[in-house]
């Protein structure tokens, strides 16, 4: 499991290690596993030329001491100073020492002559700001992040992108974009959470030594999901595998009935009941002739998915509610939860909440709360706490990052995925796998971290070598998912 530590357990923490330490011992750890990376990535360190951005605090101080390092290789490295008076003194003294040269950034005739050496560098390092950074980048440093963008050189970052905030992926403004981020001690949330996760590039974690505690946030790995899987047993029968009933599809939106159920059956249900007007149960039927149709017992729901709102969904959904065991809520459901307030779940025992961000505001007006669809998508992590609290239910918040919060306050995100799952119908796919997991027996979080996992895994397996995929193939691709998956977290064989 991959753990992200807030600002403040990354400070509680450095201040622990930095009192067992001497002075600077730390900022030498982070910055020679900086210098390490930068020359892995400049291939031949002498001659290269090194631009460094350096800010005011610690951040700029770790730029310094990797650019005084890369110096005494042979590099030529230039330190560009936003706040030359309140730059740190030991770094700087670092790179004088190594043969660098400081430049104040305004006293070159700023920004022209900055431009023009961040242009012609091989590697730019940002170091204006890490995790002391409070909301978008402020003039003149948004100006350097531009010219960065526009260079041909690799730009690294130091422990985090500067601009994007560390402890939500929020970006507020204009923020370095970074093709590798060197992160000192533990995982930031802001390096694992679009928007932030997409400014940060490869991200290559550098052990100080840090002893951070529970982390807020977490991202599982094929080992993690792989013991989650359920294996039948020798005696197992098709019940203990886990009925799931399907409350989805109507007349106009019956497919999204049919895919809903394949990705169930390939995510390892003993049995799907499917609940629905008769035209679309032969339609799943037909597609699937091991679904059953009509009503019986289940060991869990999956509920929305074409759902619809009218009268007979409505009856589907309240039946869903009513029936004594863990309801995955999605899509039209979620509209129909949304108008009832979080007390119809009450009763429920455990409930998985599935929205995009588009329903995601639905279920927050709900609440009370009035953020846009864009509020919620700069701040998925907030917001997915937010509704998880509220609604007293598991939440996996979907978009180009996925979230899943329960309502403890746990927090996890998933590190698979495409963009090519923004198709059609791969909603349907993952309430199907999700819904499997949960009648299965895992719990609604449990469910909901290894669905992601599993959909974004055969998302980018049926978008292998960047192909579009529709949501078809990526049903059709679960099984190799779960495969590779399983492989994983298989012991080694002796
Ligand atoms: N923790 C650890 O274990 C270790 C931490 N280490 C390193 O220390 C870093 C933290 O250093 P830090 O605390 O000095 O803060 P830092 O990120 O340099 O930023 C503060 C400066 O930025 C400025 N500033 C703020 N917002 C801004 C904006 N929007 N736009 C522009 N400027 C902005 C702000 O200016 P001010 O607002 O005061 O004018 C202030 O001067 C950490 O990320 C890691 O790299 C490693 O060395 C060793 C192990
Ligand atoms: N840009 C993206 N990157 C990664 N995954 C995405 C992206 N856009 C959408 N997805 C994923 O695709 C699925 C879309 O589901 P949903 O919004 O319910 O669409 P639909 O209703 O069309 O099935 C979700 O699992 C979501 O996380
Ligand atoms: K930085």
């Amino acid at each position: 499991m991959r753990e992200a530590h807030d600002v403040w357990q990354v400070r509680a923490a450095e201040a622990a290690l930095m009192a067992l330490l001497p002075d600077g011992a730390l900022m030498e750890r982070a910055a020679a596993g900086l210098a390490a990376t930068c020359a892995g990535l400049l291939g031949r360190v002498h001659g290269s030329r090194v631009v460094l951005l350096v800010g005011s605090g610690d951040n700029g101080g770790d730029a310094l001491i990797a650019g005084a390092r890369l110096a005494r290789r042979g590099a030529r490295v230039d330190a560009l100073l936003l706040a030359p008076q309140r730059a740190h003194a030991g770094g700087l003294a670092a790179l004088r020492g190594a043969g660098g040269r400081i430049l104040p950034a305004d006293a070159l005739g700023f920004p022209a002559a900055a431009h023009d050496l961040v242009a012609a560098a091989d590697l730019v390092v940002d170091g204006i700001v890490g995790i002391g950074g409070r909301g978008g980048l402020r003039a003149p440093a948004d100006d350097l992040a531009r010219a960065a963008a526009q260079s041909r050189a690799v730009v690294v970052a130091v422990d985090l992108p500067s601009g994007v905030d560390a402890d939500t992926g929020a970006v507020a403004a204009e923020a370095v974009r970074a093709d590798v981020t060197v992160t000192f001690g533990t995982w930031k949330p802001g390096l694992l959470v679009d928007p932030g996760a997409s400014y940060a590039g490869a991200v290559e974690l550098v052990d100080i030594g840090l002893q951070p505690p529970a982390p807020v946030l977490r991202a599982p790995q094929h080992v993690d999901i792989a013991a989650l899987l359920p294996t039948p047993a020798r005696e197992t029968d098709k019940y203990a595998r886990g009925v799931l009933g399907l409350a989805a599809g109507s007349e106009r939106y019956p497919g999204a009935a049919v895919l809903a159920a394949g990705s169930a059956l390939r995510a390892g249900v003993g049995a799907l009941r499917y609940l629905g007007p008769r035209a679309v149960a032969d339609a799943v039927v037909s597609a699937h002739p091991e679904v059953m149709a009509g009503s019986g017992r289940v060991q869990a729901y999956a509920v929305g998915p074409g759902l619809d709102t009218g009268e007979e969904a409505r009856g589907r959904f309240a039946a869903a509610l009513d029936g004594g065991v863990p309801v995955l809520v999605d899509a039209d459901a979620l509209t129909l939860l949304a108008e009832a307030g979080p007390k119809a779940l009450e009763g429920v025992p455990g409930a998985l909440l599935t929205p995009h961000a588009g329903e995601a505001v639905r279920l927050l007006a709900g609440l009370g709360e009035s953020p846009t669809r864009a509020d919620v998508e700069a701040e998925r992590l907030t917001w997915a706490v937010r509704l998880a609290a509220g609604y007293d239910a598991t939440v996996l918040l979907k978009g180009s990052t996925t979230v899943v919060a329960d309502p403890r306050g746990e927090v996890w995100v998933n590190p698979t995925g495409t963009p090519y799952l923004a198709t059609a119908g791969s909603g349907d796919v993952l309430t199907g796998v999700a819904g499997a997991l949960l009648a299965a027996g895992l719990t609604p979080a449990e469910a909901a971290v290894a669905g992601a996992y599993l959909h974004g895994l055969a998302g980018r397996i049926a978008s292998d070598g960047d192909v579009p995929c529709a949501a078809s193939d990526v049903s059709a691709a679960l099984p190799a998912a779960w495969r590779a998956v399983r492989e994983a977290g298989a012991p080694d064989e002796e």
